[in-house]
């Protein structure tokens, strides 16, 4: 079975960072599109090698994979603070700030990985972006008055140093979204965010606000992949970027074992 190149990246990546996890680890596993191959690149770990770890995931959806994929789910509550944090991002600038939500988990995704050691960023080049800002930044709100919030949202904004004041509801067919959390999402466009961290603490301090989908000071490091088979890890901390690559034929016949 041949990948498509956005996924030769996706999957490179995962590939790369689902090494990171150790024997006994507790591991944070991330939503979306990027964070499924890892849970499928742990489940061929855990199947081939033994690797036992517990695995506390980001998202109904994360949980759902990883059981299809023989992984044992645990919980927050009860792993109290994880080794490591592997998801991906939406966005992700210079400084490893990033922009996260485009599935609706960054709230527990949020809480994951500041609970974690470490966190790794996984995904395909694209994402890596000079500022954040093109894409929706997602700002989940209880529905209690969710026109009332998102009203103050715009208003709040008019104060800031951001460029763009346009924001939507997210709906999901006909009704707003939920979360898993059972909240709405208000997706911020905004040309440009000017200091993401002033941002994200001003929008959280709006009545109706749960949490804001900009991740500054939480990323250690990013895992990127490109479509042909090149994989760069990064630290914050900084330090030589370690590249690696992935034979394109490997990448496909380990897919496929993973997928049979
Ligand atoms: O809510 C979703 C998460 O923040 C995702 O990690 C993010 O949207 C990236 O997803 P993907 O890997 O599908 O691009």
């Amino acid at each position: 079975m041949t990948l498509s190149p956005i996924d030769r990246a996706k999957f490179a990546a995962a590939h790369r960072a689902a090494a990171m996890v150790e024997p006994g680890m507790k591991v944070g596993l991330g939503t979306g599109s990027t964070a499924a191959w890892l849970v499928q690149c742990l489940g061929e770990r855990q199947r081939d090698e033994g690797l036992r770890f517990t695995a506390v995931p980001t998202s109904a959806r994360t949980a759902d994979l990883a059981r299809e994929a023989g992984i044992e789910v645990g919980d927050l509550g009860t792993a109290r603070w994880l080794d490591l944090t592997i998801d991906g991002a939406d966005q992700i600038d210079r400084e490893m700030n990033l922009i996260k939500g485009g599935g609706g988990a960054h709230l527990m995704e949020k809480i994951v990985a500041t609970a974690s050691d470490r966190m790794v960023v996984i995904a395909d080049a694209s994402k890596e972006v000079e500022t954040l800002g093109a894409f929706p930044l997602p700002v989940e709100v209880i529905p209690f008055g969710w026109q009332v919030t998102r009203m103050l949202i715009e208003e709040t904004l008019v104060g800031l140093d951001v460029l763009g004041r346009e924001t939507t509801l997210r709906m999901a067919g006909d009704a707003p979204y939920r979360t898993d959390q059972g909240n709405h999402i208000v997706d911020l466009h905004l040309k440009r965010i000017g200091d993401p961290r002033q941002l994200g603490l001003v929008l959280n301090q709006i009545p109706g606000v749960v949490e804001n989908g900009l991740f500054t000071d939480i990323c250690d490091a990013t895992v990127i992949g490109h479509s042909d088979g090149r994989v760069r890890v990064r630290q914050h901390a900084g330090g030589p970027a370690e590249e690696m690559r992935y034979d394109l034929e490997d990448a496909d016949n380990i897919f496929t074992e993973i997928a049979e």
